[in-house]
């Protein structure tokens, strides 16, 4: 078991204790302990222990459970797949669904019958098992091996990084050439600084010069100008070695085999050469060494850039991997604040640590932590929390005079036709409010207080056609997809939003910001689940001493953001997929036991 740690210096870690969560009964008490990440325990959770440890495998060959867009009527349809093969298994998909839904039209009465007369919970169990019974029988007509390449053959994330990775070589350009319009907004307040800075005979970093006071507070401060390695450009860092050189292999092999081994001093490179050469020979060696020197530096880039790091929502190129577990992102005040104020908070454990501000060219970075590090083939799920994702400003600009923006009209296009009204389409242009509520109202943000943006799974195909996705039920069967029904994860995701809600309950921040675009990242691999609150960009302290219940319906003017609609939806879902998941599980024991 994997037990690498966080880096909160606060942190506790602790194993889930999978006998809090009655094996049937996902509302019962979960420990009141604050979890980072939680481990997920290797101890059975249900009593057929041995059958269980059988049936593992065919619990994660929940690999032939079908995408995600087959389970859900119309979710394939969805044109931001992102490769060719996820339109390709859309496609598959509304042929199943319209198979399906003949069928279902068929078995509806004998269903609703069956359903209408029982309790939300046997309902659930009655669905789940029609749908089982449902492709069990045969009638189930997607070829499975080619559901499974479709799942198993996406983009791996390091090509999600691509993009970025280029931006990297050359960071001035690359910042004048994507997303030029939010780089110049968020890194206006920051140019201020900026010349602030330069007029100060003290030299004060930057740091100081944005966080003020505040300084005292934070754990780590410090400006940390990237110092780029000599004589290395990040592009290089894409050119791979398949065996090492002697030398190298001689470096690895007395080193400790970590990557940051090879960031060695010329000291450490020296050693590699032997002593007692004339000065011909030691100006070639010291070449030599230059060159393994930089051949090393290449390499130990190189291994950092295979990191598994991804960016799954957000604004491309707002993101740059950073060293030692970090990453950076494109500095925002708002977002700052907000970090700045939460590493005092008692929600500190479920944020990303921030580490301060660090410049990178013209532009200034966030140092958060990385909720990835540590993590072995890592899934990943972004959860938009609240039941709407625009500031109330936006709706009064859109009042008075807004910005017509083609870009979003494309977007709602390309998603439905339909959705622009005639106006929309004759101006081939809609408002950012208009986009922004319309997304809320086609997804559950409206209705359940929170979407799914995406998902990525361990071999790093990424999925975005949750976001449709209206009911709970979807969202239940999303999670099951999303954790191919593991009992651990589960439970462990669950645990960790208890722990969540009551550390909201006790937090001064919760209680004095409107929380907008907020999202909650699920990370897991095979040892470790949790739960983080990412993404501050559009949180803003309330005026006042006002202060937000959460778990209201949103009314203008009021301010509330519906982020506990979410999150006990979360909760909720997750409750039920843990049933789903243990009657599956107890499915395969009857199963196996039957069988010789
Ligand atoms: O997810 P899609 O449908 O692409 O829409 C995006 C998200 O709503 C972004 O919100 P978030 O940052 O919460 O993900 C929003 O950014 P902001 O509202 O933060 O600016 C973008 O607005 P523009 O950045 O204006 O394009 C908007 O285009
Ligand atoms: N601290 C972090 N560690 C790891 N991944 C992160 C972290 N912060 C953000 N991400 C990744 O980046 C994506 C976008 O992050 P977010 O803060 O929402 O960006 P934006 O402000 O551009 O919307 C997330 O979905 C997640 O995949």
């Amino acid at each position: 078991m994997d037990t690498t740690d966080d880096n909160h210096t606060e942190g506790i870690k602790m194993e889930i204790e999978n006998q809090q969560i009655v094996e049937n009964d996902c509302f019962s008490t979960l420990s009141d302990k604050t979890h980072q990440h939680l481990l997920i325990s290797e101890r059975p959770s249900s009593s057929c222990r041995m059958v269980r440890l059988r049936s593992r495998p065919s619990l994660q060959s929940t690999k032939s459970f079908p995408p995600y867009s087959q389970c859900i009527g119309g979710l394939g349809e969805d044109e931001e797949s992102d490769d060719q093969h996820n339109s390709d298994m859309a496609c598959q998909a509304n042929a199943t669904n319209v198979k399906e839904d003949k069928r279902e039209e068929l078995q509806s009465t004998e269903r609703n019958e069956e359903l209408t007369t029982r309790s939300p919970r046997d309902w659930l169990k009655a669905k789940w098992k029609l749908r089982r019974k449902e492709r069990s029988g045969g009638s189930f007509e997607v070829d499975a091996d080619s559901c499974e390449r479709g799942r198993w053959s996406g983009k791996r994330r390091v090509e999600e990084t691509e993009e970025k990775e280029e931006f990297d070589d050359d960071d001035d350009e690359g910042c004048a050439n994507a997303e030029g319009k939010h780089w110049r907004g968020r890194n206006s307040s920051f140019e201020k600084v900026r010349k602030e800075e330069e007029e100060d005979e003290d030299g004060r970093s930057t740091i100081s010069a944005v966080e003020g006071d505040t300084k005292s507070s934070r754990e780590t401060p410090t400006r940390n100008d990237e110092e780029e390695l000599p004589g290395m450009t990040e592009g290089s860092t894409t050119q791979q070695w398949s065996s090492p050189h002697p030398i190298l292999s001689k470096l690895l092999h007395s080193s400790t085999s970590s990557s940051s081994s090879l960031n060695l001093s010329s000291a450490e490179s020296d050693e590699v050469f032997s002593e007692g050469e004339d000065a011909g020979s030691k100006r070639k060696t010291f070449r030599k060494c230059r060159s393994w020197k930089t051949f090393l530096t290449m390499m130990h880039w190189s291994m950092s850039r295979q990191s598994s790091w991804v960016q799954l929502a957000g604004h491309q190129g707002n993101f740059q991997v950073s060293k030692g577990g970090e990453v950076l992102k494109l500095y925002s005040e708002v977002e700052a604040n907000c970090l700045d104020c939460l590493m005092r908070d008692p929600l500190r454990p479920f944020v990303p640590q921030y580490h301060g501000l660090v410049t990178r060219g013209e532009l200034c970075y966030i140092r958060l932590e990385d909720l990835l590090s540590g993590l072995k083939r890592p899934v990943i799920m972004d959860c938009k929390m609240g039941v709407r994702t625009y500031q109330e400003d936006e709706l009064i600009k859109a009042r008075v005079k807004a910005p017509l923006r083609s870009d979003m009209y494309q977007k709602m296009v390309k998603m439905d036709p339909s959705a622009p009204s005639a106006e929309e389409h004759a101006q081939k242009g809609v408002t950012k409010w208009r986009y922004l509520q319309w997304r809320d109202s086609t997804s559950s943000t409206s209705t359940l207080g929170f979407r799914i943006e995406g998902v990525m799974m361990e071999d790093g195909s990424i999925q975005r056609d949750f976001r449709k996705i209206q009911t709970l039920a979807q969202v239940t069967e999303a999670l099951l997809y999303f954790t191919r029904s593991q009992l651990d994860t589960l439970r462990a995701y669950h645990s960790r939003l208890l722990a969540l809600s009551d550390a909201l309950k006790n937090s001064p921040f919760f209680r004095t910001h409107e929380v907008i675009g907020s999202s909650l990242l699920f990370v897991h691999d095979h040892s470790k689940a949790s739960v983080w609150m990412i993404d501050f960009g559009k949180t803003t302290p309330l005026p006042d001493s006002q202060e937000l219940r959460h778990n209201v319906p949103w009314s203008e003017g009021s301010r509330e953001d519906g982020y506990l609609i979410g999150l006990s939806s979360l909760v909720t879902s997750l409750a039920q997929a843990i049933s789903v998941a243990s009657w599956q599980q107890e499915e395969s024991c009857e199963e196996e036991q039957i069988s010789p």
